[in-house]
């Protein structure tokens, strides 16, 4: 029970209540039959004893436990399912803060989306459904005894026909999953075209041909969602009309059938008759959300295929141990011998990084230049450790790294890379006064435009290269040993960009701050203190190239 284990998981579920009320709630229900047949049976006796109070009042009684335990059942399981969901979306959110890069880009952002959203609210939306389900079953169990007890014949009538309906649905079970899953696969594909469209809207207005094919593409993903959701849902049309009609054959049974298979009398087929009749309802409500039910069921598969995936490349550590480490300073880190190869993707050529030697010292600049597609990013990845390595080791103040130390590591660098994010809110950034922040701000010239209140920019609705200076200062505030900027200065105007590599580089070199740029603005390669060159995946000194003008 793929649900039952992600809801149990991080709480404890109270079976023990659950299944107490759950009988209850279903006996009191059989009750109420039991007493109106019993009522109507012997009206004129009862009438004439003036015992009608007595069973009114038994009546009244019967429906307010059947209320009680009922709205306790629904409250309880809707919070017991909103706690695990509760649980589960911070779990999953954890599992993708931990998870690598690597994996991340391996799984795509759209099934994350999918999965952290729509899936989750699919789990939940369930919870009240669980305990009709289960109180229908209940009701069925207690209506059947009742039937049992006033024709065994009936019984086993009725029990053969509701097995033989429980039974249609299970044999169309794995059509309706692959067509469930399917549906899923095409929602992720509607979401991916959607960011496309959100992301890309300025792109988009500007080239028709790209808008109709973007929105030709969306609409045959949602063709192939309409197409799979509306197989299952005839699927269970069909399951939910063979049910219902043997549900009928059973209520017909009771007095086609019956009579000729035992001596009952009227009264006892009328009996049978109205508590099979008396059915409909709970039965109605077990097929009915049979649907819902393996939606959920479903959802929460991809939940922990989702969970899998993210946890299966990822450290298998104590993570709390691990990140109370931050490393606050260094003097040299190595490179030695180190690979990455990209995952390859069909038609393409493998493209790697390595095997690299490299050295960096504390307080130096170092430039690093290089073609486009020539390894500089992916170079940077693996420095700063955000991919792991495939092969040679990365080596701290002499002592190689291990997994265990990766996290750690990582506090060693800050960074604005070329695709950065600007976040609003200064998350993790409080070792600073505002003073120093109004300082930087003015520095950077966004004092105008920008204030940081209670730890958040007031805006970043700005232009590239005013959000640039944003992240500049975020990565300043933060004062990490080791400063990344993956051409940072290439969307500045030639003013601030002068002041990028004259003033701010050597501020936070005099800082003790050691720097890495990823540029292509030769005239001030002179402040550099080490400059290299990425080709092909090789790194080597931009001197050595430049003369040779050979790889070795
Ligand atoms: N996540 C990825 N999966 C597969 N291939 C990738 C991935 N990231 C980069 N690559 C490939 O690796 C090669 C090097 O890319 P990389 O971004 O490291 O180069 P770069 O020198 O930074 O390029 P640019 O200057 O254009 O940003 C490219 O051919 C690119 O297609």
């Amino acid at each position: 029970m793929v649900l039952y284990d992600l809801i149990s998981r991080n709480i404890k579920v109270k079976r023990r209540t659950f299944a107490i009320l759950g009988c209850i709630s279903g006996l009191a229900n059989a009750l109420v039959l039991a007493l109106i047949n019993n009522v109507a049976e012997n009206i004129s006796d009862i009438h004439k004893e003036n015992n009608i109070l007595y069973y009114l009042v038994l009546f009244s009684l019967t429906i307010a436990i059947y209320g009680f335990t009922q709205q306790r059942l629904m409250t309880k399981a809707a919070r017991m399912v909103e706690k695990a969901i509760d649980g589960l979306r911070v779990e999953l959110f954890e599992c993708v803060r931990h998870t690598e890069l690597s994996t991340l880009e391996k799984i795509g952002k759209e099934k994350i989306f999918n999965t952290l959203s729509k899936e989750l609210q699919t789990i939940s939306q369930s919870a009240q459904l669980f305990v009709i389900i289960g109180q229908s079953i209940s009701l069925v169990f207690f209506t059947s005894l009742y039937i049992a007890y006033h024709s065994v014949t009936a019984f086993v009538v009725l029990t053969a026909l509701i097995l033989l309906g429980g039974s249609i649905h299970r044999l169309r079970a794995d059509e309706i999953q692959k067509n469930m899953q399917l549906s899923f696969e095409s929602e992720n594909k509607l979401i991916q075209r959607l960011s496309d469209l959100l992301e890309g809207f300025k792109e988009v207005k500007l080239s028709v041909p790209r808008a109709q094919e973007l929105e030709h593409e969306f609409a045959m993903d949602s063709a192939r969602a309409k197409r799979s959701k509306t197989t299952t849902q005839t699927l269970f049309a069909t399951d939910f009309v063979l049910s219902q009609i043997t549900f009928f054959a059973a209520t017909g049974a009771m007095v086609f059938v019956v009579p000729v298979f035992s001596n009952v009398y009227t009264d006892v087929v009328i009996k049978v008759t109205t508590a099979s009749l008396f059915l409909i309802g709970p039965i109605t409500s077990i097929v009915g959300g049979i649907p819902i039910f393996t939606a959920a069921t479903e959802a929460g598969q991809n939940v922990l295929a989702l969970e899998k995936e993210l946890k299966r490349e990822q450290a298998q550590y104590s993570r709390e141990n691990d990140e109370q480490a931050q490393i606050s300073s260094f003097n040299e880190i190595r490179l030695a011998g180190a690979y990455y190869q990209h995952n390859r993707t069909p038609g393409d050529r493998p493209f790697f990084v390595g095997p690299v030697d490299f050295e960096l010292k504390r307080g130096q600049i170092t430039f690093i230049t290089g073609g486009n597609g020539s390894g500089k990013t992916t170079f940077i990845r693996m420095l700063t450790g955000l991919y792991e390595l495939q092969a040679g080791q990365l080596i701290l103040d002499g002592q190689p790294l291990n997994e265990r130390s990766l996290t750690a590591y990582r506090s060693l660098f800050t960074a604005v890379f070329a695709d950065f994010h600007l976040f609003k809110q200064l998350y993790g950034i409080h070792n600073t006064s505002q003073q120093e922040i109004d300082e930087w701000l003015t520095f950077l010239e966004m004092n105008t435009k920008v204030a940081v209140v209670d730890g958040e920019f007031s805006t970043i609705d700005l232009s590239s290269g005013q959000r640039k200076r944003l992240a500049l200062l975020s990565t300043i505030l933060e004062n990490r040993p080791v400063y990344i900027f993956d051409e940072w200065a290439a969307d500045q105007d030639p003013i601030f960009r002068r002041k990028f590599y004259e003033q701010v580089l050597p501020r936070l070199k005099a800082r003790g701050n050691t720097v890495i740029a990823i540029t292509h603005d030769d005239a001030y390669f002179h402040l550099a203190d080490v400059h290299l060159k990425m080709v092909e995946g090789q790194i080597m000194a931009h001197q050595e190239v430049e003369t040779d003008g050979v790889l070795s």
